[in-house]
């Protein structure tokens, strides 16, 4: 919608033929977008070598789950010209790779050519045309500023950022403390302890991201606090009410089915436990988060646990060495 409202030629690959015919039809897509007129630029289609053919840009915004397998499906009818971005929030789980990774190794092109665009965006707000902020990042810097220039509009503003790996690592991992904070409301606690799941949150995803090679700094950004306060507080939030449906004792799989759409952080949680492990960085909130989910652990039990962790000192986030100098 962004770029059809920009006079471009959009065509949206879709597997569901009834999905395309509502959206060429109607100009409707009434299961995930109810109540919306579509622009007329926007037409959809099931045919890959269609969509693609004549294309300038390519925006995959698969679930993680799915990505591999429709980049896949790309790379016949992709040229190196094209710019790719993608918008997917999650990892590959088997290999715990980052989406940009997937995406290249299917594409067989250098990791540097693919952006990433994330940020607070949700998909309803941004269709009906409310003030949006998002940022993108590429390892070329020359492509995120070409994704700059083609998603810019009166209400889609998009900021630059360098550091890849944090926009793309930010943007799945915040997903988890939504999940978190959906539950603490579920259970019925209230703004502390939401403010302070957030904070915690941001603590220890920063952390972790800045093993795997992120700037920390780009967890006070777009992709980091902005997308973790709107998903963590928004009605629109899947993570969130995911999370709520858990606070008030429904079951994974009564939650999930009756989604319907996709819950990245449950996945992630699974992928960032692994590599918290693999890299021995303390993550407790995704601790007992996946507990919750997939051992069965009660929510209540699992914020006693966090509560009654051994006492801390909040500047373990920054090098006393970095504290110092900056104070000088
Ligand atoms: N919804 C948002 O506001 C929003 C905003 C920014 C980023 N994202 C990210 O975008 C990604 C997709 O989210 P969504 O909101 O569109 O999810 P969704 O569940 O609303 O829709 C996913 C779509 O992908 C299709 N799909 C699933 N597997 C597929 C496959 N193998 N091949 C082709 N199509 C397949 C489904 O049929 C469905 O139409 C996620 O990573 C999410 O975090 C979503
Ligand atoms: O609805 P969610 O929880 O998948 O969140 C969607 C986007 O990530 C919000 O920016």
């Amino acid at each position: 919608s962004v770029l059809a409202d920009k006079e471009m030629d959009v065509v949206i690959w879709t597997r569901n033929e009834s999905q395309r015919d509502e959206i060429n039809q109607l100009h409707h897509n009434d299961r995930f977008l109810p109540g919306v007129t579509l622009s007329p630029n926007l037409t959809a289609t099931t045919d890959m070598q269609e969509a693609m053919n004549g294309a300038e840009a390519v925006v995959i915004v698969a679930p993680s789950a799915a990505v591999r397998e429709v980049a896949r499906q790309l790379r016949p009818y992709w040229t190196e010209d094209m710019l790719v971005v993608h918008a997917t929030k999650g990892f590959e789980i088997e290999s715990l790779k980052r989406i940009s990774t997937v995406i290249s190794e299917e594409l067989g092109c250098d990791e540097g050519r693919i952006v990433v665009l994330s940020g607070p965006s949700h998909a309803e707000e941004v269709v009906k045309r409310c003030p949006t902020t998002v940022v993108v990042a590429a390892l070329d810097e020359s492509q995120a500023i070409r994704a700059q220039d083609l998603f810019m509009n009166p209400y889609f503003r998009v900021y630059t950022n360098r550091d890849m790996v944090g926009v793309e690592v930010a943007g799945a991992l915040k997903n988890i403390i939504a999940l978190g904070a959906g539950m603490s409301d579920g259970l019925g606690f209230g703004d502390n302890a939401k403010a302070a799941l957030l904070t915690r949150g941001l603590a220890e995803i920063t952390r972790i991201g800045a093993e795997m090679g992120a700037n920390p700094l780009t967890f006070a950004g777009l992709a980091g606090v902005g997308d973790l306060v709107v998903t963590a507080t928004s009605r629109h939030s899947r993570n969130w009410r995911a999370g709520y449906m858990l606070g008030e004792g429904k079951k994974l799989d009564t939650v999930l089915s009756s989604m319907g759409m996709v819950v990245e952080g449950i996945r992630t949680t699974k992928v960032a436990h692994t590599i918290s492990r693999k890299l021995n960085v303390q993550m407790p909130i995704t601790q007992q988060l996946y507990q919750v989910l997939f051992e069965d652990l009660d929510p209540r039990t699992a914020v006693e646990a966090l509560m009654g962790r051994d006492k801390k000192t909040e500047m373990e986030l920054m090098s006393i060495e970095t504290w110092e100098t900056w104070h000088k």
